[in-house]
């Protein structure tokens, strides 16, 4: 799809949830695009588009705010994405992506491709300690100047999102934007005080019980919440309300 001029209201309205810099990991912004029924595709394995041309450019302008974006495996083999920024300037941004089986063939990917052509940086791929990626993935991928990285998964999907941004931290990774899929989304809506920034633009679609939900397995609250509202789509900004910190729960013992 390609992008249309971005309107000039969405810049004011996002500006407060822009990243900023923080000490200890990059700044998380966690975005999607919906359907009224929560739904961000039709059906698994496939790839819907929910968003106006607009709300597309949107997050190419947040893409350019970010040093790298993150998915989840099932996203790259569902939707064999670009992962670039095609906003402005075309800012470089990192494609990074949770493949804990090292299922991705890198080497038959668009992205591969981008890499190939110098139009986009190399993926960081985050795999489990004991996959073993293809050697003509590695070759290939360290030929672009991407890695893979090797982390010790749990089987349960919040406990690993740590792990994954203090390695992101050590690459020098200041920012990123993390797009979905499903999986990615519900297991860090409840993972406690990682999300800085929720922006979900909500398409007036509804996919049906067949569509890819998102759904935290618990509630939650949102705060700071702003809404945006464009020719078709809304747009939600939100934080997440956060638990308070270790140190600030004994300090309120004393
Ligand atoms: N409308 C939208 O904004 C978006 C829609 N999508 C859609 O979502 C669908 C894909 O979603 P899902 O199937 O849920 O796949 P997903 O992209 O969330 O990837 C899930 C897989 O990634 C790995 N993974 C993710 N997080 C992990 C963690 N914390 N620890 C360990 N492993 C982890 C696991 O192997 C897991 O099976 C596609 O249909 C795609 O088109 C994806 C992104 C955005
Ligand atoms: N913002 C948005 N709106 C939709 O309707 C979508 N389906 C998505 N999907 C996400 O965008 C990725 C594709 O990115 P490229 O254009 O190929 O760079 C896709 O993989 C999803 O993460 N997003």
């Amino acid at each position: 799809m390609s992008l249309v001029p971005l309107p000039s209201s969405i810049i004011p309205f996002l500006e407060p949830y822009l990243p900023r810099e923080k000490n200890d990991r990059p700044f998380v912004t966690l975005t999607w695009a919906q359907s009224i029924d929560s739904r961000i595709a039709a059906a698994p394995g496939t790839q819907t588009k929910i968003s106006h041309p607009e709300t597309k450019t949107m997050t190419h302008y947040l893409r350019a705010y970010h040093d790298a974006i993150l998915v989840g495996i099932g996203t790259v083999l569902a939707d064999d994405p670009k992962l670039t920024c095609r906003y402005g300037n075309f800012s470089k941004i990192r494609p990074v992506v949770v493949d804990p089986a090292a299922k991705w063939d890198y080497s038959k990917s668009t992205i591969s491709t981008l890499c190939q052509e110098l139009k986009a940086l190399a993926p960081i791929i985050l795999t489990n300690r004991e996959a073993e990626p293809l050697k003509e993935n590695v070759e290939l991928l360290q030929s672009h100047g991407g890695s893979y990285r090797a982390l010790q998964f749990l089987l349960e999907y919040e406990h690993n999102w740590i792990e994954v941004l203090r390695e992101l931290h050590a690459c020098d990774i200041k920012s990123v934007m993390i797009e979905g899929g499903a999986k990615v989304i519900n297991s860090l809506l409840v993972s406690e005080n990682l999300v800085d920034s929720v922006i979900v633009t909500i398409g007036p679609v509804f996919l049906g019980k067949q569509g890819v939900e998102v759904s935290p397995p618990a509630g939650l609250e949102l705060q700071d919440v702003a809404w945006w509202r464009g020719t078709t789509d809304s747009v939600m900004a939100a934080r997440l309300i956060t638990l308070p910190e270790v140190e600030d729960l004994d300090e309120t013992t004393e």
